[in-house]
Formats: C-alpha cells, sequence, structure tokens
C-alpha cells in the first residue's frame, strides 16, 4: 500500500485536546482575572480558585494543548492534519468542537473564510484534501460535501436555500451495518478547496445565529459539515486498484450556555423564547454528556451491561459512529481564561477529561478491497508463495485485524440489541405481572360472590322447606 497501513488498535482512542482563547475585548475592559493558564509543551491546563492561602489549582492533561498564542495552522497541522491521512486511507473520521459560548468553537472549525491565515479545521481541510488528491496513488474520484444544522431538535439542510420549513424535512435512518445516515440531505460535489470555501459560506448563511451575553454573533445550533471522498488508490506499485471511501465530519456544537449568564428578565417574550431555546442545546449536550460517561466507564469495564442513551437527542444519534462507533475522533474543547467563566471552563475541562480514554472501532473501507486479494496461504501450499513485500504483510495483517474489528463491532452491535430486547422482554413481563395480578383479584373476587349466592341459595332452599313444612301442619 502506498501509504502505510494501520492497524485498528493505533489511535482508535478518541483525542482530546483543549485550546484555551485569549481574553476578548469586553473581558479585557473590565480588567479580568485570567485564572486558567495552558502548556504546549507538558500538554496541562491549570486552574486557579480562591484567592491568597485559599489558593487551590487544579491541572488537567490531555493529548494537546493549545494557548491563547497557538495558531490555526498549528491547531490544524498538530490535530487534524493526521486524520486527513486516515480519510485518505478509507477511514470515517469526526473532529469536533465543544465548550461554552463564545469560547472560539466558530473560530476553529471555520475561522474567518477572508483571510487565509485564519482558515479553521474546515477550510484547511478541504485544501489538504485536495492537495492530498493530487499524489499519483489517488485515481479517478469524487469528492462530495454535506452540510447539516440540528436545530432544536430538528434537522435542516444548510445547503439548501429557501424557508425553514423547506429545509426542516430531514430524518435520520438507520445503515444496514447499524450506524446512522441522513435521509434527503444534499450532497455537493465538489472539485476544488475553493468550492468547498462557497459551500460554507452558503450554509452560514442559512444557520442560526443569535446573540449571547458572551458572544454577539453565537451559533445557536449544532452543525456538521462532511467532506466525502469515493476514490480509487493504487495499493502495490501499479499492482491493483482499490476503491475507497473516506470521510471527515467537522461539527461546530452550539455553546452551552449557563441561566446566569443568559441574562435575569425572562418574562419577555424574546427572552421566554431564548430560554427555550438555551434549554433545547443544553438539553442534547447533557445527553451527549451521559453518552461520553457511560462510554468512559464501559472503557473502564464498568457498567458494562448500561444502555449507550444515544436515541435520547438527535445529536447523539448522528455523533453514533463518532463516539464508541467505527470513526477515528478528535474532540476539540474551547475554554475561556476568564475568571468570570470558570464554571463553564471548568465543566468544559471535566467532560473532555471523561472523552479521553474512550475507545472507538474504526476499521478502513478500502480494506473491502483486501477480501480480494490472493490468497496468501493457498499459495504458499502449492509451493508459489512468494510474499517478498512487507506492504503485503502489512495488507494481510490490516485485513485480518479489520476483519476482527468488524466481528467485534458486530458483536458490540449484537449486544446491544440483545439489551435492548432483554429490556423489552422485563417489561412485557412486569405487565405480565400486573395482569396476572389483575386476574388473581379478579378471581378472588368471583369466589367471593360464588360464596355469597351460595349462601344465599341454601338461605332461600331452607325457608321454601320451612314454609312448606308450615302448610303441611
Ligand atoms: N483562539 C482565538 N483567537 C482569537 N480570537 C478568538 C479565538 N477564539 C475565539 N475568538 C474570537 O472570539 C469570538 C467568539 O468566538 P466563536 O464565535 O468562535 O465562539 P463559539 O464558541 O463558536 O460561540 P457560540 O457557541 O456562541 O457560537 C469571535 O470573535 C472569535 O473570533
Amino acid at each position: 500500500m502506498a501509504s502505510k497501513s494501520s492497524s485498528a488498535n493505533d489511535g482508535s482512542a478518541i483525542q482530546v485536546v483543549v485550546r484555551l482563547r485569549p481574553m476578548n475585548e469586553r473581558e479585557q475592559r473590565h480588567g479580568t482575572v485570567p485564572v486558567i493558564s495552558a502548556k504546549t509543551k507538558e500538554k496541562v491546563v491549570t486552574v486557579v480558585k480562591g484567592k491568597g492561602r485559599k489558593q487551590l489549582k487544579s491541572s488537567y492533561s490531555f493529548d494537546n494543548v493549545f494557548t491563547a498564542f497557538s495558531s490555526q495552522e498549528e491547531v490544524f497541522e498538530e490535530t487534524v492534519k493526521p486524520v486527513i491521512a486516515d480519510v485518505m486511507r478509507g477511514y470515517e473520521s469526526t473532529v469536533f468542537a465543544y465548550g461554552q459560548t463564545g469560547t472560539g468553537k466558530t473560530h476553529t472549525m471555520e475561522g474567518s473564510l477572508e483571510r487565509p491565515e485564519l482558515y479553521g479545521v474546515i477550510p484547511r481541510s478541504a485544501q489538504a484534501i485536495f492537495e492530498c488528491l493530487k499524489q499519483p496513488q489517488y485515481k479517478e474520484h469524487v469528492v462530495k460535501c454535506s452540510y447539516l444544522e440540528i436545530y432544536n431538535e430538528e434537522l435542516r439542510d444548510l445547503l439548501v436555500e429557501g424557508k425553514n420549513s423547506h429545509r426542516a424535512k430531514l430524518d435520520i435512518m438507520e445503515c444496514k451495518d447499524g450506524g446512522t445516515f441522513c435521509r434527503g440531505l444534499t450532497e455537493m460535489e465538489v472539485r476544488s478547496a475553493s468550492d468547498v470555501l462557497r459551500l460554507i459560506q452558503r450554509g452560514q448563511h442559512q444557520r442560526m445565529i443569535g446573540e449571547t451575553k458572551m458572544n454577539k454573533a453565537s451559533s445557536r445550533s449544532h452543525s456538521l459539515f462532511t467532506i466525502q471522498v469515493d476514490g480509487k488508490i493504487s495499493l502495490i506499485d501499479g499492482d491493483g486498484d482499490f476503491d475507497f471511501t473516506g470521510k471527515l465530519h467537522m461539527v461546530d456544537l452550539a455553546g452551552s450556555e449557563c441561566a446566569k449568564s443568559a441574562g435575569n428578565d425572562k418574562s419577555a417574550p424574546e427572552a421566554v423564547a431564548r430560554e427555550r431555546e438555551r434549554m433545547n442545546i443544553n438539553r442534547s449536550l447533557l445527553t451527549l454528556g451521559r453518552v461520553i460517561t457511560i462510554l468512559k466507564e464501559k472503557s473502564l469495564h464498568k457498567n458494562v451491561n448500561a444502555r449507550i442513551p444515544y436515541r435520547d437527542s438527535k445529536l447523539t444519534r448522528v455523533l453514533q459512529e463518532s463516539l464508541g462507533g467505527r470513526c477515528k475522533t478528535v474532540v476539540v474543547a474551547t475554554i475561556s481564561p476568564s475568571i468570570t467563566a470558570i464554571e463553564e471552563s471548568v465543566s468544559t475541562l471535566n467532560y473532555a477529561q471523561s472523552a479521553c480514554g474512550i475507545v472507538n472501532k474504526p476499521f478502513s473501507s478500502s480494506s473491502i478491497a483486501f477480501g480480494e486479494m490472493p490468497n496468501f496461504s493457498d499459495k504458499k501450499s502449492s509451493g508459489e508463495c512468494n510474499i517478498e513485500s512487507w506492504q503485503e504483510m502489512e495488507m494481510r495483517l490490516q485485513y485480518m485485524q479489520t476483519q476482527v474489528d468488524e466481528a467485534q463491532a458486530a458483536l458490540a452491535r449484537k449486544h446491544i440489541q440483545q439489551q435492548e430486547l432483554q429490556e423489552k422482554v422485563e417489561k412485557a413481563e412486569e405487565k405480565l405481572l400486573v395482569k396476572q395480578k389483575q386476574l388473581y383479584d379478579a378471581e378472588k373476587e368471583n369466589k367471593a360472590l360464588k360464596g355469597v349466592v351460595e349462601t344465599e341459595t341454601r338461605k332461600r332452599k331452607e325457608a321454601e322447606t320451612d314454609l312448606y313444612r308450615r302448610k303441611l301442619i
């Protein structure tokens, strides 16, 4: 294979990085104290709480840490560039930004489209993918993009222009392999990075934007930009072309906003609507948090039978394969250094910390092609074996690893199905018990009534006999 093949084990743990943004103008104007610092070399973020003798320091370690001085280029090169290499080998990967409102998620994911040095992850990824496709091992290819928005638990197509009602008709469907896809989502073919920039601009125009205390142009929805590459790659020095499909999902989550920072006047109609919005965003982020917590517990062999609540929000259903699934995933947690945002920053850091250690089970789509490779063991038995190339050995190993991973993933899915079935059986059993109890009570009542009828009948018979006797006398 042209590029080094990887076993599913390498890099399958979710990569978690933290980006600390600089103090913004408002914070600087108010002379806000910075209480969070980041050290790139040590990959550590430190939070200082309290004053003087009561000062407490907590440190958090991550896969990578970016300071207020880190450039867009640095963040991309160190965090997303390796992911692109995987995408170009047929992997599905996800990069998502998480953090409080106004901490730099959109800055990290999109950046400024007017200034190339401020390009964020999406435009830089588009450039890197088209650059990669120029390499001789990549043959014919088609690159497609889609842009999805999740707003108030509704899915909208950001590449379809028009009123909201036209865009809010998408459904999440289950794939045969257990993943999910969005039915009806537009996939636009693109031929260059500039085409991708135009699509981002088009989508940005349609996105739900509002104002929060922390951010004047706040994204009030989650957005997911996907670049899909369907192509052919020559694996062994021109000795065969194999199809691959690589996907890169780039997610800009809506910022969480605590009730305190949402403002006090909750009576005005706009404030009521805003509060409901805020609640919806926080609810989906809460579900995301629960998914991460359970996955983390499972990775620590705790709570192994717990159901992962992917289905409890649209966001987690869409991100199902990115968390505990087949994607290679990177989480960029963004935080403010300011004392005024300390609660939210600590919550983001704890969140990010729980995502560390979650293991996904990625596999490459190009490995399907490996299934058609010559059967080396047959060759060996017929005396033809001539495995000279390490590349062939690697491919063979990767193929075997892929088979194991696929079987493990299938087993995990079966396990979840079994759990769901078990829950259904338990519920049915509960219902049966209730019905049995009702039946028992009814039978008891019936028996008592029967007793009453028998007693009354006996009394009546005795009275009749008595009457008859008296008549005879
Ligand atoms: N690392 C950074 N360097 C310079 N400016 C930044 C950085 N991070 C954020 N900013 C600036 O801070 C402001 C808020 O950032 P941004 O809109 O990206 O926040 P957000 O987390 O996406 O907020 P929301 O969730 O409300 O959409 C923007 O003006 C952005 O340019």
